[in-house]
């Protein structure tokens, strides 16, 4: 795991966006089985989070309506209840799930204004409950399309926590999955910052 140098404070950087090159899970079997096994998880992460810590917490970086990339929009258009060129607005959900007060993860979810309807409102009302509590505990919920990549430590967490590593090149994993709540898409994105136990490898 790298080694982390200065823990500073949390940065209220909104929004930091998610840049990366997505691969299917099976594309990094190598992967330390630790750190596969928290990538791979198709459980909540709120709740596993919750039961590898005293204390869980939700810190909001931001929410907004805001504009997505293309990659996301084209993640979003993989669901066959979205039609990217009749919904053109977007909530954008940043937080970092913190255990003992440390950040483990980075999130980022995108959801379309037509999912923010019906039952689905409260999403956009959440606050510092954990978006995990609704999803899996709606009976509607499905998950897909799965996917990880890397990304550039120094880049993403000195914006988010303001972190430094004293290791060079150290890199982060993260992975996206495509969930649906009655019928309504959102792209989330979660990934994993120096403090995760996904980090710890196994004996
Ligand atoms: C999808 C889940 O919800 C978690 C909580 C989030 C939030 O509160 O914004 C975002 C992503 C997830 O890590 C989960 O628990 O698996």
């Amino acid at each position: 795991m790298p080694a982390i140098s200065h823990f500073q404070h949390f940065k209220q950087a909104f929004p930091l966006g998610v840049d990366a090159s997505w691969q299917a899970i099976e594309h990094y079997a190598e992967l330390d089985s630790s750190l596969y096994s928290w990538l791979a998880d198709a459980g909540s992460l709120t709740e596993r989070l919750m039961a590898n810590c005293q204390h869980f917490s939700v810190r909001v970086i931001g929410q907004d309506v805001l504009p997505v990339s293309d990659v996301e929009r084209q993640a979003l258009a993989d669901s066959k209840y979205f039609n990217p060129s009749a919904d053109t607005q977007y909530m954008v959900r940043e937080v970092l799930l913190c255990c003992d007060q440390q950040p483990w993860v980075f999130a980022r979810t995108v959801i379309p204004a037509s999912t923010l309807t019906g039952e689905e409102r409260q999403l956009a009302t959440l606050g510092e409950q954990p978006l995990g509590a609704t999803l899996f505990n709606a009976a509607s919920m499905t998950r897909q399309n799965l996917v990880v990549a890397s990304f550039s430590a120094n880049s993403l967490v000195s914006q988010v926590v303001h972190q430094r590593f004293d290791e060079e090149g150290a890199i982060l994993w993260g992975r996206r999955s495509l969930f649906h709540l009655s019928n309504k898409p959102l792209l989330v994105h979660e990934i994993f910052l120096p403090a995760a136990q996904a980090y710890q490898q196994n004996d």
